[in-house]
């Protein structure tokens, strides 16, 4: 008899790898804890609940990421995708379902399957044999979570509620920043030009300052946590302490030379550190905020060189539990320490419906062929959901390790034209390739 394979947590990515584990001929058991036991952004018992907005995003997969994804689950069978298909609302070219209806819908189908049974109840520690994807999200509860925390030790475990964006360094205007690593520190030259540094006059700072002031911010939901860590203070609260303070603090000019006007010396600099091994991406450094979306690019693109920046991620605050996968995770979504173990969901360091719903789909299929005595291999990093998990198990700064969205930027390259009609074929190139691999990938 075939042996089972335990999910813990029907949300999202949970939901989904359940899915993918009993179409392949694999006995599940689902744990989920609600609604014995609930969050405080869940409100129903239902599985893949929305907690928030009820948007997929993009379901453009010529020339979006997001919407690629999409594309790629639903060649793969994805259930999520499915039943956001059979509950989609009117939303240009957005995903947005009917959340209610669409939790009812998926939580109906996974009851019906006859390989899946379900079983209500928290799971407070790490089991110790067995077959099992770890699958409880952002909001693990506290005993599991300690549980996680002892046995990956206390670095792994990261709760954090701030992140700073994330930026396209092709969008930065690289005829006004500059690369350079303060003091110019580091062995190799590659390290000592390893951030790049847009300058700010005193005109532009106070400009700047009395934007973020005056910009709409996010309130906490009731619940989450409201402390903010020290090494980690949103950039409006250490404006709210005193104008002068990010000018001492992330903002600070010091060790730095412009390379453009070496003889004028900078009043502020924001500093943008690479954020993954292709360095397709930079992340603002120290730039973590809870502005409301439509404020952040409005604010941001107030600082020369970012005036036309596009961002892969913007920030956010809320509580968060995730691991520090590219240190604890194999290619194959295994705790390294504990092969039978897998995690999939927000908890790898995935953000968002749509990559958590995909990690899901792939942990769940990856399992079920191990326990049917085969391998199978990760997507290919041309694939979105091959770019996603090759980037949280070891194409990510493991040091700097936070949760990411899909985006072209974790993709290898593909060299094109610039500017904005460039960039337009270059994502349908990005989406042409992936399509074949992953077609590639889903037949062998
Ligand atoms: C406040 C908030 C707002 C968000 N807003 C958005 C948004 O607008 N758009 C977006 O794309 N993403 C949003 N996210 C992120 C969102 O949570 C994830 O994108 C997605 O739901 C993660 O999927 P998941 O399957 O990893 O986790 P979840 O969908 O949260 O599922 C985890 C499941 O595990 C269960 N569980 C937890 N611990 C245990 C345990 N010990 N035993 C048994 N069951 C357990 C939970 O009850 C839950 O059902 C938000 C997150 C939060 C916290």
């Amino acid at each position: 008899m075939t042996e089972p394979l335990h999910i813990i947590g029907g949300g999202m990515a949970g939901s989904e790898a359940a899915w993918a584990a009993a179409n392949l001929g694999v006995p599940v058991v689902l744990h989920e804890m609600r609604p014995r036991v609930g969050t405080f952004a869940h409100r129903t018992g239902d599985f893949a609940e929305m907690v928030c907005s009820n948007s997929f995003r993009s379901d453009d997969h010529e020339r979006n990421a997001v919407g690629l994804i999409h594309w790629e689950m639903r060649q793969a069978g994805s259930l999520v995708m499915e039943m956001a298909h059979r509950h989609r609302l009117p939303a240009g070219g957005a995903l947005a379902v009917d959340r209610d209806p669409f939790a009812k819908a998926v939580t109906e189908r996974l009851k019906s399957h006859p390989l899946i049974s379900t079983c209500y109840e928290e799971v407070t520690a790490l089991p110790s044999s067995g077959h099992w994807i770890i699958a409880t999200g952002p909001l693990t509860s506290p005993a599991l979570a300690e549980s996680i925390r002892a046995a990956t030790g206390a670095e792994a475990l990261a709760f954090f509620d701030a992140i700073a964006p994330i930026v396209y360094t092709d969008t930065i205007d690289m005829s006004v920043a500059w690369l350079q690593s303060r003091y110019d520190k580091g062995d190799t030259e590659d390290e000592r030009r390893a951030y790049i540094n847009c300058p700010m006059t005193r005109d532009q700072y106070e400009a700047f300052i009395d934007a973020l002031l005056a910009a709409e911010k996010t309130e906490f939901h009731e619940g989450e946590t409201a402390g903010y860590f020290d090494g980690c203070l949103p950039i409006e609260v250490m404006a709210e302490r005193g104008r002068e303070t990010l000018r001492h603090g992330p903002m600070k000019p010091v060790g730095l030379t412009n390379a453009h006007r070496p003889d004028v010396k900078p009043y502020a600099v924001v500093q943008l550190r690479r954020d993954n091994k292709l360095g397709t991406l930079h992340n603002m450094v120290g730039f973590q905020t809870k502005m409301k979306y439509g404020a952040q690019t409005a604010v941001f693109r107030m600082i020369p060189g970012l005036e036309n920046a596009s961002f892969a991620r913007l920030g956010g605050i809320h509580r968060n539990t995730f691991i520090n996968s590219p240190t604890l995770l194999d290619a194959q979504l295994r705790l390294k320490s504990r092969p039978y173990i897998r995690f999939a969901g927000q908890i790898t360091g995935v953000e968002g419906y749509v990559e958590s719903a995909a990690m899901g789909l792939l942990a769940g299929r990856m399992a079920a062929q191990e326990i049917l005595g085969r391998e199978l291999p990760p997507p290919p990093p041309e694939t979105a959901m091959g770019a996603l998990v090759t980037h949280i198990t070891g194409g990510a700064e493991a040091r700097t390790f936070q949760p990411m969205n899909v985006n072209f930027g974790l993709f290898p390259p593909i060299d094109a034209r610039g500017g904005r009609r460039g960039r337009h074929d270059r994502y349908k190139a990005y989406t042409d390739r992936a399509k074949q691999a992953f077609t590639a990938w889903l037949s062998g």
